[in-house]
């Protein structure tokens, strides 16, 4: 039986998120800008824990780095350097989390492909650290921290499965390696105890984070499929009204801060009740998600916008664009629409579906609601005009 998320992702399989539930993810991967996406989600959703992971870090480094200095200051002064050494590096990363913190976006982004590699370095020291107490003092080999740090790469620090599980494999192969270098055979028996105790912390800390991660990615393609429902229009895949109406008024603040030029067209279907009449309701359907088509494509640019305003009305924002481009691309369209050569029975403009453009181009101090009466009167006196034309405000 399909669930319901399967019967909307059906119904938005024109989607990222529709095709990619659909698709499935069982190994835990989107497709790559999805998965870029989802990558970030994550990064934000995590990132108190990763500051308070980071101060833990700090605070309990610093508590044993205290306490050990006292206990080996006379006993073993070489292994206290080299402790302090270590537990200093173990800090080093807990730092740079916390600095990370506060750097721009752009810098985080490229310091989370990090995160797995500090995690290892302060699992490989804890594991060193520990082995040394097996040699040195095996009542103290209590082997908490790699084992906790295989535990943390699976949680709370916002990093995926397939680089969790890797994070974690590599902290108990550097145990295995470091250990290898510096234990007996007899010692490397008994260390093969703790060994076999990571490696049940990665397993159930890895089935664990699948069932987490499979259901934040389903959580997080749903949540994206309702903002995309949200701002747009079902049958034809364009931007709605209110989506529109958004974006006019964002367009129109970054056109007057950068001092560019805005133009919009609105677009309608000519003797589309016609063609309604003549082929029925669902051929009508048709042809307006054949006439989105053709707008799409004229939507090139990243802050162009094609949206459906109205039943058989549409508009084309474009950022940067003055009248004169504007109305080429108005020729353009009609072009286009002219090159499919789609029948109209009933059009008094010929055998084709036609379409009339009205077309603004902004000016300094007009309100998102003046350009659009302006394009809308633009459109009027295109129809007036004959239709299958453009008309410029
Ligand atoms: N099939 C279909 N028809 C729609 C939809 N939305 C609106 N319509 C129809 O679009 C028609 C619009 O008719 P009019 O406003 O008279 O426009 P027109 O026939 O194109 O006339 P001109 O614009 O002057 O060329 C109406 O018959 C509406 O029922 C829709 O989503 N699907």
């Amino acid at each position: 039986m399909l669930t319901l998320e399967h019967q909307s992702a059906e119904d938005f399989r024109d989607t990222p998120y529709g095709r990619q539930l659909l698709s499935g993810f069982r190994c835990l991967l989107f497709a790559p800008g999805l998965e870029r996406e989802f990558r970030r989600y994550l990064d934000r959703q995590a990132r108190l824990a990763q500051c308070l992971g980071a101060c833990l870090l700090l605070a309990v480094v610093g508590g044993y780095l205290y306490v050990e200095r006292t206990l080996f200051a006379y006993s073993d002064p070489r292994w206290l350097l080299e402790l302090t050494v270590l537990r200093l590096l173990q800090m080093v990363p807990g730092v740079a989390v916390l600095v990370i913190t506060v750097l721009h976006s752009r810098v985080r982004v490229i310091a989370n492909q990090l995160f797995p590699l500090l995690l290892v370095m302060v699992g490989a020291i804890a594991a060193r650290i520990d082995i040394q107490y097996e040699v040195v003092q095996p009542e103290m080999a209590f082997r908490y921290g790699a084992g906790l740090l295989i535990v943390c790469s699976f949680f709370f620090l916002g990093i995926t499965f397939w680089r969790a599980l890797a994070s974690a494999a590599a902290i108990i192969l550097l145990d295995l390696i470091i250990a290898s270098m510096i234990l007996s055979s007899a010692d490397m028996r008994v260390h093969w105890i703790s060994v076999s105790y990571y490696v049940l912390l990665l397993v159930i800390g890895a089935v664990s984070r699948y069932v987490h991660e499979y259901s934040q990615r389903e959580q997080f393609l749903v949540r994206k499929l309702l903002g995309w429902v949200a701002e747009h229009d079902a049958m034809s895949g364009l931007a709605n009204r209110r989506s529109f109406d958004t974006a006019l008024k964002q367009t129109l603040l970054q056109a007057r801060r950068d001092r560019q030029p805005v133009a919009l067209l609105l677009l309608d279907l000519d003797n589309f009740k016609a063609y309604n009449d003549n082929l029925g309701h669902p051929a009508g359907d048709a042809l307006i998600r054949q006439f989105s088509e053709v707008l799409a494509s004229f939507s090139r640019r990243p802050m162009d916008l094609a949206a459906r305003v109205g039943g058989e009305e549409f508009a084309l924002l474009l950022l940067n664009c003055d009248a004169q481009a504007a109305q080429v691309i108005a020729g353009q369209v009609l072009a286009a629409l002219a090159e499919r050569a789609i029948a109209h029975p009933a059009s008094a403009q010929g055998p084709h579906v036609t379409a009339s453009i009205g077309v603004a181009a902004w000016r300094h101090g007009q309100s998102a609601e003046q350009l659009y009466q302006a394009a809308d009167a633009a459109l009027y006196h295109a129809k007036q005009a004959g239709k299958n034309c453009y008309a410029a405000a």
